[in-house]
């Protein structure tokens, strides 16, 4: 026996094997891996290009660039009128006033015809002759001319000019237009030039002057990555967002999560390789962040500091982690991920444009919103961007460098947060989501509806490892209502009333038998009604009783077989036991630890296998990496783990497919690789709910052989609806029916107890017509299934004169006996007769076989039918050959017909319906066997008979039902034996 790791040491390897789960899944997953990793590099180029974009429309003016030589402009030309940015035709280049005056016209014509490099044509100037006119042209004529000249001659040596212009500036694509230098200084210049030279008379006089701009520093511009970076940003950490809450819940939907947390996995082992898994993933994310923005040359990227800016993304990304954390709690499908992440990032988009606005940082807003806008990381991203946005504004600026990451940058005046408070509050909001996250997994209901009290924390036990994990039912929010006490009736089989006193015994005497696995005593399990409160309405359930207590016991070293119907309560009695599920009546013993108890249930989990109904699978591991995985949450010690996986696999038959992966395997492969897992590391106590459904007949017997085997010092607890299964392997059978064990014992006392005996098939060959009935007799019923047929009446005869057996199922082609196991002695005699008599009778075979194990779970599921829709009255309809219409309760067997009472027979007549299991395992009716006397100790069954309705008639042709008077199937059983 190999020695399993505990405590820390199991911790560190289920810790280690769930990290390596995490790797292969997104290494499987490779498109959500590269977009999560990559992403970034998609919307960093989306920032560049609107970088670009944005500078390319400020290339027109130095404004927004560092001047530190200006270029001088000399003697600049009057531009043509179509170089104004906006401008409407006819444009004319200037206009004056003082026309009529010939030096003043002979001026304005010095001026046009000496503009440098372009002489103005005389169509392109308009003359007025007050300054009055000049302002009415304007007002009529808007755009249509930059500027006017206006002129006064004073005295034959003073001239004095006034200019106008349009001041204001314009933009264009881009570029601006500055009227002082485009227009103003050009007009000026060529007035001035053209009157020095009229007054000193020197036609080429030089007036040459040159203009500059100041030497200045660029005006702080827009920067694209804390502008529209905030909302990029979040985008890039919502891939990550999405991916992980979608595996969070689809481990948690698919309860795989509940299927490690049953085989022994530590909460902590799960939520750290999570965590571990996300903190790394984050890490690379946020480095590629950083260097693709550097790779991209952004001012932002290379001028703050490298680790400044990485801990902004990486800090950033883990809260979003630790919010994906949270809110996976509150989500119960995967498919709702991307709603989540889509709803979030919008919200996010929102708040952040908000923040890029200014509030809440900022001297006038309240303490109290600042923290509220706080909590919601985006909007920090936000702030921190745009403070490390402006800290990079222009080439002056020098960013902020690590060491300044906790001072106020000089360019934000009214500061409030920097950046290493940004990155307090980061770190905070994430612990603060950790923490709620761990708190609200506990207490929202798991895939099974289960979950802790709201306070289980404040359970000191809870701490110390020693229970305080005890778990109840239902949601939160809905009020479960009391639940109805089980009524305590004492069993009706022999049998399980004398399980129950040996287990009742061995409980009193506090003996421990060394050969028992597990002791169940009186375990009862009961769904609590719930009242949920929904916005506009109540529901309400009622609570269900799903097992009533049962008392029974497990052998090591043998498989113990549950049988019973659908919803019989089987899986639930095992949930009970794996501690899926708490159990609200009795106890049971598993190896000496008791359900009950938290501390127990935690040293169960270390000893048992659990093969569960549905395949709980990732499709994307492969059947080695699923057994590599349970053996390392079950503690195999790490050197033993291959070789235990290789033996698992090739006792599966999967050894050549241990490389395929969970979703391309086939049903039948996926049923192995569960029970492979149930059995991995040697558990004591080995649970297989169905475990070969699915699978072809070859390799279930294949299965049955591994089940076999590994009966050897464990116990084995089997249930299955393969009747043929139970009886090759269990050692010992209980058929469980409503919630209550109804038989236990082995194969043979069961079939002996309950079955019929054996069962005689007597086919026959095709009928002669015109023949008639031997002795005459009609029957009542039967005409139409060969009742009447002279062969079947002479075996019939013949059956009931030896045996006393009359048919149990009849048609056309054969009549089907029954004949109980006392008649045993007298078989051989009376089918040595028959065969002798095969020509005479028309027989054409005639088989003979014992009841099978099917046929005494079909009655005992009757039974239990019969009795629960007795008590609550649940009513089927049996129409017999007869046309007669008949109310019976489901699972009736001997039905009396009322009204068919007469003087000869004075108890009347009475069918037996035959029963069968439809797909949804209820019963249904297959037929009945033709009329005959009722039995004089037969006893109708009290609370079926009342009320007896009246025969049936027809009234205006309607049929009416009657219901049918039922007996109590042992005592007219019992008449057919004697
Ligand atoms: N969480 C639950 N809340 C309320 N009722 C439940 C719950 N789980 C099971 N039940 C009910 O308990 C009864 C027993 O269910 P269970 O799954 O144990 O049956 P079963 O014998 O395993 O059936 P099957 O053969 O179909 O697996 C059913 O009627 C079922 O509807």
């Amino acid at each position: 026996m190999v020695e399993v790791l505990r405590g820390v040491p199991l911790l560190y390897q289920q810790y280690k094997a769930l990290l390596k789960k995490n790797l292969l899944l997104s290494w499987r997953n490779k498109r959500s891996t590269f977009m999560q990793l990559f992403s970034s590099l998609f919307f960093i180029f989306l920032i560049f290009a609107i970088e670009k974009a944005i500078s390319s429309r400020f290339s027109g003016t130095s404004t927004y660039e560092n001047v530190f030589d200006p270029e001088a402009l000399v003697s600049p030309p009057i531009p043509p009128c179509e170089d104004k940015f906006y401008v409407k035709q006819p444009c004319y280049d200037f206009i004056y006033s003082g026309k009529g005056n010939p030096r003043i016209e002979d001026i304005v014509s010095k001026i046009m015809s000496n503009n440098p490099g372009r002489p103005i044509q005389t169509d392109k100037v308009l003359s007025f002759v007050t300054r009055k006119e000049v302002d009415d042209w304007l007002f009529k004529h808007p755009m249509q001319v930059p500027g006017a000249l206006h002129f006064n001659v004073r005295s034959a040596t003073v001239l004095s000019y006034g200019v106008q212009t349009n001041s204001t500036a314009v933009r264009k694509r881009g570029n601006s237009e500055d009227p002082t230098f485009k227009f103003q200084v050009p007009l000026q210049i060529a007035a001035e030039r053209e009157i020095a030279r009229s007054l000193l008379q020197v036609p080429d006089f030089s007036w040459t002057v040159g203009l500059k701009e100041f030497a200045h520093p660029a005006v702080r511009t827009f920067s694209a990555v804390g502008i529209v970076g905030p909302t990029f940003f979040l985008a890039i950490a919502m891939f990550a967002f999405v991916f992980e809450i979608g595996a969070l819940v689809a481990e948690k939907e698919l309860k795989l999560r509940q299927a490690m947390s049953t085989m022994g996995l530590y909460e902590t082992a799960y939520w750290l390789s999570w965590l571990t898994w996300e903190t790394v993933t984050t890490f690379i994310s946020s480095l590629f962040i950083v260097l693709f923005g550097m790779m991209f040359q952004f001012d932002f990227f290379l001028n703050n500091s490298f680790g400044v800016l990485f801990f902004v993304f990486f800090l950033f990304q883990i809260n979003m982690v630790g919010l994906a954390f949270l809110i996976s709690t509150f989500i119960s499908k995967a498919s709702s991920a991307t709603t989540v992440g889509f709803s979030i990032f919008i919200v996010g988009f929102l708040t952040q444009l908000v923040t890029t606005f200014g509030f809440p940082y900022t001297d006038s807003t309240s303490m109290i919103y600042r923290i509220v806008w706080s909590l919601f990381s985006p909007n920090l991203l936000a702030k921190a961007l745009k403070t490390l946005g402006d800290a990079t504004a222009t080439s002056e600026d020098s960013g902020i460098s690590w060491s300044g990451r906790s001072q106020c940058p000089v360019t934000e005046t009214d500061c409030v947060i920097t950046i290493a408070d940004i990155y307090t509050w980061f770190v905070a909001t994430f612990f603060l989501w950790f923490l709620l996250a761990l708190y609200f997994d506990n207490i929202i209901p798991n895939a099974s509806g289960v979950r802790k009290s709201c306070f289980y924390f404040l359970n000191p036990r809870y701490w110390t490892g020693r229970g305080g994990g005890k778990v109840s039912e239902g949601g939160i929010c809905s009020c479960t209502g009391a639940i109805p006490p089980l009524e305590d009736t004492n069993p009706d089989d022999e049998d399980v009333r004398e399980e129950e006193s040996i287990v009742k015994q061995q409980m009193a005497e506090g003996s421990n038998d060394p050969n028992i696995a597990v002791q169940i005593r009186g375990l009862a399990k009961t769904y609590p009604g719930t009242l949920d409160m929904g916005c506009c309405k109540c529901k309400r359930t009622s609570p269900y009783h799903a097992v009533k207590g049962l008392w029974v016991n497990f052998a090591k070293d043998q498989l113990f077989c549950l049988l019973g119907p659908n919803g019989a309560g089987k899986t639930t009695a095992i949930n009970c036991l794996t501690g899926n599920t708490p159990v609200t009546g009795g106890d049971a013993l598993i190896y000496g630890y008791s359900v009950r108890s938290s501390l127990g249930m935690s040293n169960i989990r270390r000893s048992i296998g659990v093969c569960p109904q549905f395949d709980i699978l990732w499709e994307e591991l492969s059947g080695q990496e699923h057994l590599h995985l349970f053996a390392s949450i079950k503690g195999l010690p790490p050197a033993t783990i291959k070789s235990v996986v290789d033996k698992s696999l090739a006792e599966v038959k999967l050894a050549n497919a241990a490389k395929v992966r969970a979703g391309s395997c086939s049903g039948g492969m996926k049923r192995r690789l569960s029970v492979a897992i149930a059995l991995i590391g040697d558990p004591k106590l080995v649970f297989l709910d169905e475990p070969t459904t699915g699978m072809d007949p070859i390799t279930r017997r294949h299965v049955w052989d591994i089940i076999e085997n590994a009966k050897k010092g464990r116990a084995i607890v089997l249930t299955t609806h393969s009747m043929e299964e139970a009886d090759i392997l269990g050692d010992r059978i209980a058929i469980m029916a409503k919630g209550k064990l109804r038989c236990i014992g082995t194969s043979i006392r069961l079939k002996s107890r309950f079955g019929t005996g054996f069962i005689a098939n007597v086919s026959f060959l095709e009928s002669t017509p015109g023949q008639t009935p031997l002795n005459g007799q009609t029957l009542r019923n039967g005409e139409a299934n060969g009742a009447t047929q002279p062969h079947h009446v002479a075996v019939k005869q013949f059956f009931k004169q030896h045996l006393d057996v009359v048919p149990k199922e009849e048609n056309k082609s054969f009549l089907t006996f029954v004949i109980p196991h006392e008649k045993e002695g007298q078989l051989t005699k009376f089918f040595e007769e028959l065969q002798d008599r095969e020509r005479e009778f028309g027989i054409s075979d005639i088989q003979l076989g014992l009841t099978t194990l099917e046929e005494v779970f079909l009655n005992i599921a009757k039974r239990a039918e019969l009795e629960s829709a007795v008590a609550e009255g649940t009513l089927v309809t049996l129409t017999l050959t007869s046309g007669l219409l008949l109310e019976i309760p489901r699972g009736a067997r001997y039905v009396g017909i009322p009204g068919t009472e007469s003087t000869e027979n004075p108890r009347g007549f009475m069918v037996e319906v035959y029963w069968e299991q439809d797909e949804t395992g209820a019963l249904c009716i297959s037929g009945h066997s033709p009329e005959s006397t009722v039995p004089r100790n037969a006893q109708p069954i009290a609370a079926a008979t009342t009320p007896v309705l009246t025969r049936q008639r027809s009234f205006l042709g309607r049929t009416q039902l009657v219901h049918g008077i039922i007996f109590d199937p042992s005592e007219i059983e019992g008449s057919n034996r004697r």
